[in-house]
Order: C-alpha cells, then structure tokens, then sequence
C-alpha cells in the first residue's frame, strides 16, 4: 500500500503520475477486498467506483466544492481518499460507518443511504449557490439503479430548467442495481452505452489523427469546434438532451484519463450536464463477478481468497417468507409479488423463480409499487410487496391514499423490522408500526417466530378489502415460542399462575423471547406476570382490555418506536374501554441511532430483560408502596 498510506487528502492526488493513480487503484482494490472481507459490507459497488473516485477527487476541491453520493454505499474509496484508512471496525459501533457521515468528515455532505435523493440535494446546493453567489461546484454521483427512483426524475425536471446554474450529474452505470436494473430507463442506458457517440467518435478520430500529426490536431480542433452540430450527426444524444441537459459520454469508468477530461469538460460548462460513465460492478475481483445474483452488492464476512462466506446463520426470517411465498403461489394463481429492486434480499426470488410471469420488479420506486400493488388488487389479483420495513417510509402516503383509501387488499411483508444495527440510523425498522398505526383499516401481524411467519401470511393474504402488513427482524428466526393459551385472537405465551396477577406483559413479534426471560426475573422478584403475544397488533384485540384489567400493570415490549407505537395504541384501547391500569411502554426511543450491532443498540436504549425487568419491579413496587400507604391512611381514618 505504498501510494495508499501516503494519501491523506485529496490533495495528494495531485502530484501522481497516471502510472502512480494505476497503481494507486490496484492498491485500494486490494485493500477493499482484504478490509471489507472482515467486517462485511458494500464490496462490489465500491471496487467499481476506484477509478470514479480518484478521477472526481482530482478535478474537484473538495470539501469545497461538493460531492455528493447517491445511496452512499460506494463511498469507501471516498472515505479512503479523505484521510479515513482504518475499516478495521467498518459499521461497527466507534468505526467508520458505511455510508458518508458528517461526523467523520468535512467532505461528507449528506448522510444518505435511501436512494434516489442526491439529485435533490444537489439541486438544493447548486441553487444556494447561485444564490449566494459562490463558485463552488457541486457533483452528483448517482447509479443506474437509484436513478430508476421517481424523486431523481422529479430533481432532475427542475435541474434541466436553470440552463447557467452549474451542476454535474455523473451516471455510475454498471447495469445493475442488486440484479441487472431493469426498465425503460435501464434499456435507454443501454442505448446509450451501445451508441458509437461523440465522445467514442472524438476518441477514435484523435486516435487517427495523432498518427498524421501534420494535419492531425488542426483537424481534430475544428471537429471539436463543431461538436453539437457533429453530436446529432453521429448519434441522437437521446432522452437527456432532450430533457435540456448536456450529455457527456458513455465515458470508460476505469479509465482515469478519459474521466479526468470528462469530468473536466463538465466542471467548464457553466450549466447542468451529466457525464455517463460506464463501470462494472465487483471490478478486479473474480468472486464477485461470478455472482450473478447481486456481484457482491453487500457481504457479511468472506473468505478473501474464494468470496466465500465465513460461517452461514441458518435459517432466517427472509427465508421462512421465501418458502412459505412459493407454497402460496402454487396454492392460489392470484398471489403475485412485487419488489422494489431487492428481489433476492427481500426472499422473492424463490417465488420469481417458480412464477417468473407473477413477479414485478419495480426499480427504486417504493412509492410507485405501492400504487401499482393497488392497481393490481383492483384488477382482482392480491398481490404481496415485500420491502425492507425503513423503505416503506416513502410509500406512507400511497399505502394510506391508495391501498387503504380503496380498500385494497395488498399485503406489505416487511424485513429488516426493528433494531438492524450495523447499517446505521436510517436503516433501522423503527418507524413502520408507528407511522401505518394511523391508516384506517390497515391490519399490521408481527410474528414472533417462523411458524407465526407462516401463519400469519397466510392470515393477511386473506383479507382481500384491506391492507395488510406482515413485519419482521433481520438475520437468523429464533426457536419455535409455543403458546400456552389463547384469550381471543392472542397467544398466551405464558400464564401467570394466579387468580390476582400483576403484570400483563404485552409481547410484539420477535421480542417473544426476551419477554419470557422478563417474566421468569419478575417472578423471581415475586412478581407475577402473564405475557401475551397479539400476534396482530392493529388493531388492538378486542380481548386486551378486559385482560388488562384482571393485572395491576400493563407492560408492552415492542422493536419499533415508542412513539405511536403498539404501546400508545393499547394505552389508546385501554383508555376508550375505561380500563383504569398504568402502562409503561418499552420500545426505540425517538432518536437517530448511531451503526452499532443489534445487541450492543438494544442495550445502549435500555430495550434488554435485566433492565425492564428492573424497571418494571421498580414500577410495581411504587404502586405496592401506594398501596400500603393507602391500608395506613384507610385504618387511621
Ligand atoms: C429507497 C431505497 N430503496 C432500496 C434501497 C436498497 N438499495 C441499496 S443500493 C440498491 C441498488 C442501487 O443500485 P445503483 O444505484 O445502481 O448502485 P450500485 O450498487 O449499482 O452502484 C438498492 C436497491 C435503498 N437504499 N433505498
Ligand atoms: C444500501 C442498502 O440500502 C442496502 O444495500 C443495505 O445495506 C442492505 O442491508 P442488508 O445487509 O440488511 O440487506
Ligand atoms: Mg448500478
């Protein structure tokens, strides 16, 4: 790592030689390989933005000048490029995160990573910009993938207006988003990368031309000089030119020379462009470009020789949804599954395999899947979108307006529910119960275990006038919880063993366990506990009122935000039933969450047994304590 380690800025680029940047790339691939492949993390996307990365920071100031990008999962080289070389704790709690944070640096600007919003931010910045009349640039790094999102094409309508607000859009396209992007959008980009454009022809013509140098560079100036008239003559620049926004390429994204003057060229322009460069996800990296799922787009800990996982977690919540998705396709022809660029993480490709005709991937576009998902209800199919829980963020107002409004039976799988962790604030399931807690109609399962995942699917693929959401963790499904009872539609997980119990401990989903390991403390502090598993925590079962009554205190236990959670709609319930009982409410506090791992998060926010346990003993002895001075006051009266 000779040039790597001497690199403390992006300064230091400056005085390379191209051999030197050559070198400078193979040193960070190999770095990325060796780093990544202990801590897990977005590899491909990273080793296919070297040359990209190199090229922006040496025709750029930053933090000066602005670089923005999109999702932020291929910042690395960025990172490596700003004086951040240790990844030894990548995504772990006090290392390097795995998206730009401001935190870490000057040159980070947005702490992204839901796609599709750099274009928006830069339009923001170019036109404060303008405003404050500065001359600092701003650069746009977005993918094909996250170009697919309907907010790039909504910044973009207005980027396209203000033809003297300077602005450069680069296209990183490597065909893929996870899988190979799809669309119209995709097959335009691949119009494009396939035109013999200005760009190549230039290339080519210099080529030539250098070999007679007598009339060679006179020539290629005055061809140069004429370049819009000779851009429509070779080749139709196509839908961006015709937004109204100067187009640069298709540009080698691996070859530093060529980006350098691409990017170059767009820095002069004074108005918006976009320079398309071509790149290949997983470059230099032969494990990765064998996988043709997904090229390595994210990986947990590898082998770095063979790309091969370290160890495997057995089975998973994703994959109980996966099986239990194909049993239900072959039952009922009018399940179909919708996916939002994610088929593989999200467990749909079992299905797409089995029914590839019944499986619609939609690109980013988590807003549009939903209307559509409700366009195809209507249409009379019951169709199942499966999302990671925090991307549903975006799709609120289309699940209420479009899916609820019209009674549409669509049923929303949620992943990645809860405390995921390591890929930071954003990427957390924190918000889904609380925010769908408001929309009428809509019924939300959180299974606690892979039998309820089952059964609760196949619940919510029945209900066909409503939506219905399904909502789980990350990572391995835990041991089977056996019920023990079942008061209306609630599991009894365990019963508290008297006629006069005091705690009516309300279990959501995956906590199941943890919440049993409350009881079992409780008891041992001699206080008696049923714990209840709703299963469908919207609504709120008729029957958990009058079971709350028969306690002394109700204790919900929830892996999403406190705030309008399951917590505030039983206390809601409780209220309109007159059921007088206090309720503590233990969930994510309404804060963003620093990357750390799912256990050392729920211990940092106090969500573990030995704490609500304690504070839960401490709760009850107050009311004891209340109610022993209220024996006192009543004998002395
Ligand atoms: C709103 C939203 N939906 C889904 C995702 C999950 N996601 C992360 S990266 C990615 C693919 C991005 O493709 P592209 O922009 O082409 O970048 P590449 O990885 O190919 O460099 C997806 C779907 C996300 N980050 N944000
Ligand atoms: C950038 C992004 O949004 C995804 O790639 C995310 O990192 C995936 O997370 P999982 O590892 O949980 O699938
Ligand atoms: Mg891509």
């Amino acid at each position: 790592m000779a040039l790597l380690t001497r690199i403390t800025g992006p300064r230091d680029l400056d005085r390379l030689s191209p051999e030197q940047l050559d070198q400078l790339a193979a040193e960070i691939r190999s770095f990325l390989v060796d780093a990544v492949s202990k801590t897990g993390g977005h590899l491909g996307p990273n080793l296919g933005v070297v040359e990209l990365t190199i090229a922006l920071h040496r025709v750029f100031e930053s933090p000066k000048d602005k670089i923005l990008w999109d999702t932020g999962h291929q910042s690395y080289v960025h990172k490596l490029l700003t004086g951040r070389q240790d990844f030894s704790r990548l995504k772990m709690k006090g290392g390097l995160s795995g998206y730009p944070a401001r935190a870490e640096s000057e040159h980070d600007v947005i702490e992204n990573s839901h796609a599709s919003t750099v274009l928006g931010w830069a339009d923001g910045l170019a036109k404060a910009n303008e405003v404050l009349r500065r001359d600092d640039h701003v650069v746009a790094v977005i993918g094909d993938g996250a170009l697919t999102g309907g907010m790039a094409w909504e910044a973009l309508n207005n980027i396209a207006e203000a033809k003297d607000r300077p602005l450069v859009i680069v296209v990183n396209d490597n065909e893929r988003s996870y899988a190979p992007t799809i669309g119209g959008l995709a097959n335009h980009l691949a119009t494009l990368r396939t035109t013999d454009g200005y760009e190549r022809f230039l290339a080519r013509t210099k080529e030539i031309l250098d070999r007679t140098p007598v009339v060679g560079k006179p020539l290629y100036e005055t061809l140069h000089g004429a370049k819009k008239g000779l851009k429509d003559f070779i080749a139709p620049q196509g839908m961006f030119e015709d937004l109204g926004l100067k187009y640069v390429g298709p540009i080698d994204g691996h070859d530093i020379e060529a980006l350098e003057s691409a990017l170059t060229r767009a820095k002069r322009f004074g108005g918006p462009v976009i320079v398309h460069c071509l790149t290949e996800k997983g470059r230099g990296y032969q494990p990765a470009l064998a996988d043709e799922a997904d090229r390595f787009h994210a990986v947990g800990k590898i082998h770095p020789d063979t790309g091969l996982p370290i160890s495997s977690s057995g089975a998973d919540w994703t994959g109980v949804f996966a099986d239990e998705m194909v049993e239900l396709g072959r039952e009922r022809e009018d399940i179909v599954a919708i996916t939002a660029a994610m088929l593989q993480p999200v467990g749909l490709d079992k299905f797409a395999k089995a029914f590839p005709d019944r499986v619609y991937d939609v690109g980013i576009a988590e807003q549009h899947g939903a209307v559509s998902a409700a366009g195809l209800a209507t249409g009379g199919l019951h169709p199942v979108f499966a999302v990671y829980a925090t991307f549903l963020n975006r799709a609120f107002d289309q699940v209420l307006m479009d899916v609820a409004l019209h009674k549409c039976g669509v049923t929303f799988v949620l992943d990645r529910a809860g405390i995921t962790g390591t890929d930071g604030a954003s990427h957390n399931g924190m918000w889904d119960m609380s925010i769908l807690q408001v929309v009428p109609g809509l019924r939300i399962a959180a299974p606690r275990d892979a039998d309820q995942v089952r059964a609760q699917l196949r619940e919510a693929v029945e209900v066909d006038d409503a939506p219905t959401v399904v909502r789980y963790s990350k990572g391995a499904v835990g041991p089977a919880v056996e019920a023990v009872g079942r008061v209306g539609g609630m599991d009894v997980l365990r019963e508290a063993g008297t006629d006069t119990p005091d705690v009516l401990l309300v279990s959501v989903g995956a906590l199941a366990p943890m919440c049993l390991e409350i009881a079992g403390l409780l008891d041992q502090q001699g206080i008696s506990t049923t714990v209840v598993d709703p299963r469908w925590v919207k609504p709120v079962d008729e029957a958990m009122a009058p079971l709350a009554d028969r306690h002394r205190v109700v204790v919900t236990v929830e892996d999403n935000g406190r705030v309008g959670g399951v917590g505030c709609a039983v206390a809601q319930a409780l209220r309109d039933a007159g059921v007088d009982v206090p309720l503590r409410d233990f969930g994510i506090p309404p804060r963003f969450l620093d990357h750390a791992s799912r256990k050392e998060v729920l211990a940092e926010i106090g969500l573990t047994a030995p704490d609500i346990a304690r504070q839960v003993t401490g709760l009850v002895s107050k009311l004891d304590g209340r109610y022993e001075q209220a024996e006192v006051r009543a004998a002395r009266d």
